[in-house]
């Protein structure tokens, strides 16, 4: 048997890393930024209103009041998005919008709402400070200055500035293509009948949104028969342009072990990872694309996913943080681990505002066909390879989902 971390490296390392690209800014949301890049203009690029409202010189309206408003000649019209601004006389308004850029001449803005809205002349029945509702140009971002950080995972936000700062693609580590193959002559895909000694496909389901969660793009065979001719024909058109094959299910010591008969010695290694669910594991490259072979119980393919494909994915994908959060928690009941075996159990934790810690509980038993369980988890409750119970009200290592 070899270790959780062994099966890790081994993973990590036919992963790879993804190369860098340049992707429109719609297709990168949730990827990771490769090279540090810088803005092209300022932001706001130039002087503007920050208020639908007047133009004027401070001094102008400094005696103003409701009692005693000043009226001055409205002597343009500026909407956002004029180009030719002219400059503000002293003694004159010129009406403005939100946006559009101030005159040359003028300090300050004052709202409507201070004003008859007048159009030929404009009475304003406030003052106004020098500065008032302008937006000055590169308060928020300097042209030049580097706006997105090399290693940034991209939010709304960042994808967002970048095109406000006139990018429309962003150097990204590629997203792989993963073919995700579902082996078992029992597998019927939903909606066709059961027959007794059918099951409905579900670990293709599973991993095409573990995958999808990463950014990946993702092809299926969701139900290939046990049978070496049929796995290797339905696999081998689909590997062009394949990146990562995900297998699931065929690995153990059975009769009819397709996934292991058709790529043991083909350059896949199988072999059995000291952990519950999970054991029985393989990865290596065949025709010279990465694949991983996961169990096929659907809770084996879950937690094989959490604890092998989706750190090494991360990391491919140039994300620093790869591990899911980690807490220690109050066990509600007292748990056992087979010896010499690292047990993820599926918990519910909870904490109460404020609390590091909190309790945790088991969700159903260790059975790895016991999905609803699963679904009813929040988080994997770990128990190393030297221990053997935890008693209630013990502490125990859970990674929070
Ligand atoms: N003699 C031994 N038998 C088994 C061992 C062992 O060490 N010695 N290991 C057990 C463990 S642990 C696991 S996990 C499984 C792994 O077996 P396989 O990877 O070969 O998976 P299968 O036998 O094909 O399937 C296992 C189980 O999962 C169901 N399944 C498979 N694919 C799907 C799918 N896409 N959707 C839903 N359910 C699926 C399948 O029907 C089986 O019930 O081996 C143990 N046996
Ligand atoms: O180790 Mo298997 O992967 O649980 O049932």
């Amino acid at each position: 048997m070899i270790s959780v971390e062994e099966h890790s490296a081994r993973v990590r390392e036919v992963v790879g890393d993804r190369p860098v690209v340049r992707l429109p800014l719609r297709d990168c949301a949730g990827l990771v930024l490769a090279e540090d890049v810088g803005a092209g203009v300022s932001l706001p690029p130039f002087d503007n209103s920050a208020m639908d409202g007047y133009a004027v010189r401070a001094v102008d309206v400094a005696g103003a009041s409701g009692g005693t408003p000043v009226s001055l000649p409205v002597a343009a019209d500026i909407p956002a998005g004029r180009t030719d601004v002219p400059p503000l006389e002293s003694g004159t308004a010129h009406r403005i919008m939100t946006g559009a850029p101030m005159p040359p001449g003028a300090d300050s803005v004052v709202m409507v709402e201070h004003t008859d809205a007048g159009t030929e002349r404009v009475l304003i029945s406030s003052p106004v400070a020098a500065g008032t509702h302008v937006r000055r140009t590169g308060e928020d971002v300097t042209a030049g200055a580097t706006a997105l950080r090399a290693a940034t995972v991209l939010s709304p936000a960042h994808l967002g500035l970048a095109s406000a700062v006139g990018l429309d693609r962003l150097p990204v580590f590629a997203p792989p293509t993963v073919l995700v193959v579902s082996t078992g002559t029992e597998l019927v895909l939903p909606p066709e009948p059961l027959r007794h000694g059918q099951i409905y496909e579900s670990n293709s389901v599973m991993l095409v949104a573990e995958l999808a969660a990463l950014g990946c793009r993702v092809e299926t065979v969701r139900s290939v028969a046990d049978d070496v001719a049929a796995f290797r024909a339905a696999l081998e058109p689909k590997l062009p342009g394949v990146d990562l094959v995900l297998t699931s299910g065929g690995v153990s010591a059975g009769a009819y072990e397709v996934v292991k008969d058709a790529l043991a010695g083909a350059g896949v290694e199988f072999g059995k990872v000291a952990m519950q669910p999970g054991g029985p594991q393989g990865c290596g490259r065949w025709n010279g694309v990465p694949v991983v072979t996961l169990p096929g119980n659907p809770v084996s393919v879950l937690v094989s996913f959490e604890v092998f494909v989706r750190p090494a994915l991360l990391a491919a994908l140039g994300h620093t943080r790869v591990q899911r959060p980690h807490v220690r928690a109050r066990l509600t009941e007292t748990l056992t681990s087979p010896r010499g075996k690292r047990q993820f159990r599926r918990g519910l934790h909870t904490a109460r505002h404020g609390e590091v810690t909190g309790v945790v509980g088991p969700q159903g038993g260790p059975g790895s066909h016991l999905l609803a369980s699963f679904a009813q988890a929040n988080c994997l409750i770990v128990l190393e390879e030297d221990v053997t119970e935890v008693p209630e009200g013990g502490m125990v290592d859970v990674l929070l989902l």
